[in-house]
């Protein structure tokens, strides 16, 4: 074991933040053992000084800026701990990168948005900036992508990569209530956070994809062109009809290499079968989906976040900068972003869930405008109307395999018609 400890400088003190310093503390001896040597906080940065964090930061260094620890003498590598795709938390990395010093984050914001730049920085400054822990918290996804697959053509990345939302999906199926309800529970527990927005309107898993694909296909996707749902609209019935269907609802993350390397990505809840592995994966647990060309379909599942899931992917990060085992940001020479191909060329079968009038020939007006689209029909269901609701009845249909530009069309259509009383929920059907 080398006699230097490898010296780290913390910047943000929050839930991950206090977590990677329990952990540094707890399994002390085991780390030193794996790294190589002791693996020392000198270093820290949060907004408030005097806030009681529950461990002892007697001893270490405060800096009230956290651009700071990028030129701190004593530290030899920075854990961006901060969160946020602008402000502090990059202007950290970023500076950071710019003096050749080793980064950690658990940002995927960051990532997601500025991973491109970001790699850029860190190869022309000959440093190293690891983020094991911005996908899917303790699951080690990233190793798993960019070092155990590296041999591998990846087809297919993706899975369930937001435990909030998870466990809103999750506890509205098992209790038949409401999102709005089921949202403010998970606040009160803590899982979401108090503006919920990142979560459930599918950004911070958007987020999460993006670096998987980036990882998987070698290179960084677009963010902007990924299309983005959440899972507001989802509401009991569509809970009803999928289990009377054979379904399961999840926000489901998919990026998928196509013809010429294109690529198809994609965060929007999904019908999944009841019979499917990933359909097991509930409450705050987290899925990651791979499938290789030679090493076929695989699934991990597990914590995607919390303190000690998170710490442990970041302490893992240090453990490899220590061992010198730190690769390449994307797993190759950096190359240009590449854009997502559009909703409209995205195919499969679709569920549709209408409220509409409770009257004749309202049937035949919604079969005409999906006949008009040659979208041809699977299954249908019509529900009675809520108790307590307004006048109108959920119905759905299950299509047979179609162009997602046929299913925007059919949406065009009803917005025409007086029969649909709300906007249509529209879900993919997928198989994983
Ligand atoms: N929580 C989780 O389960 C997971 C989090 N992550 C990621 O880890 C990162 C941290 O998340 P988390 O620990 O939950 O966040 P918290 O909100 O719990 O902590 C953020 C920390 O950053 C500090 N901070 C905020 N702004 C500044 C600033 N301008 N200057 C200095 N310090 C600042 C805060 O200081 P103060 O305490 O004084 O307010 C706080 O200590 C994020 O990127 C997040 O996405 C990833 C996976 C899971
Ligand atoms: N808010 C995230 C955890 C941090 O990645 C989630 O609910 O999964």
């Amino acid at each position: 074991m080398s006699g230097k400890p490898l010296r780290l400088g913390i910047a943000g003190l929050g839930t991950v933040g206090v977590g990677v310093i329990k952990l540094l503390h707890e399994n002390a001896q085991a780390i030193a053992a794996r790294a190589g040597r002791s693996i020392e906080v000198v270093s820290v940065s949060a907004r408030s000084r005097n806030r009681d964090r529950g461990v002892d930061l007697s001893g270490l260094t405060w800096h009230d800026d956290p651009r700071a620890l990028a030129e701190d003498p004593n530290v030899d590598v920075v854990l961006e701990l901060i969160g946020g795709a602008e402000g502090a938390a990059r202007e950290l990395v970023e500076a950071a990168l710019l003096r050749g010093r080793d980064v950690v984050t658990a940002n995927k914001a960051l990532l997601a948005l500025h991973g491109a730049r970001l790699a850029d920085m860190a190869r022309e400054n000959g440093a190293s900036l690891l983020f094991e822990a911005s996908v899917a918290g303790g699951i080690p996804a990233i190793k798993l992508v960019r070092e155990g697959l590296a041999a591998d053509r990846l087809l297919r990345v993706g899975g369930i990569l937001n435990g909030t939302c998870n466990y809103i999906l999750t506890a509205m199926r098992e209790s038949g209530r409401g999102f709005d309800e089921i949202l403010a529970e998970a606040q009160a527990l803590g899982y979401a956070e108090a503006d919920p927005s990142t979560d459930v309107d599918g950004w911070d898993a958007a987020h999460k994809l993006a670096i998987l694909a980036g990882l998987a296909f070698g290179r960084p996707v677009a963010f902007n062109t990924l299309h983005v749902e959440g899972i507001r609209s989802i509401a009991a019935c569509d809970q009803a009809f999928a289990q009377e269907f054979g379904y399961r609802i999840k926000l489901l993350g998919t990026a998928r290499r196509g013809e010429d390397d294109a690529i198809e990505a994609w965060m929007r809840p999904c019908m999944v079968a009841q019979t499917a592995p990933i359909a097991a994966v509930d409450g705050v647990f987290n899925a990651v989906i791979t499938e290789g060309a030679f090493s076929g379909p695989m699934l991990i599942e597990g914590r995607g976040a919390g303190a000690g899931p998170t710490a442990s992917a970041v302490v893992a990060d240090v453990i490899d900068l220590s061992r010198g085992t730190a690769l390449p940001v994307w797993g190759t020479a950096p190359r240009p972003e590449i854009s997502c191909q559009p909703r409209a060329s995205l195919s499969g079968e679709y569920y549709l869930r209408l409220l509409v009038q409770d009257r004749s020939g309202v049937v035949a007006e919604i079969a005409a405008a999906l006949r008009d689209a040659g979208v041809s029909l699977r299954a249908m269901s019509q529900h009675a109307a809520e108790v307590g609701t307004q006048s109108g009845v959920p119905l759905a249909v299950i299509t047979h395999a179609t162009q997602e530009s046929a299913m925007l069309s059919v949406l065009t259509a009803l917005e025409k018609l007086d029969s649909v009383l709300a906007e249509p929920v529209l879900m993919k059907i997928e198989t994983v």
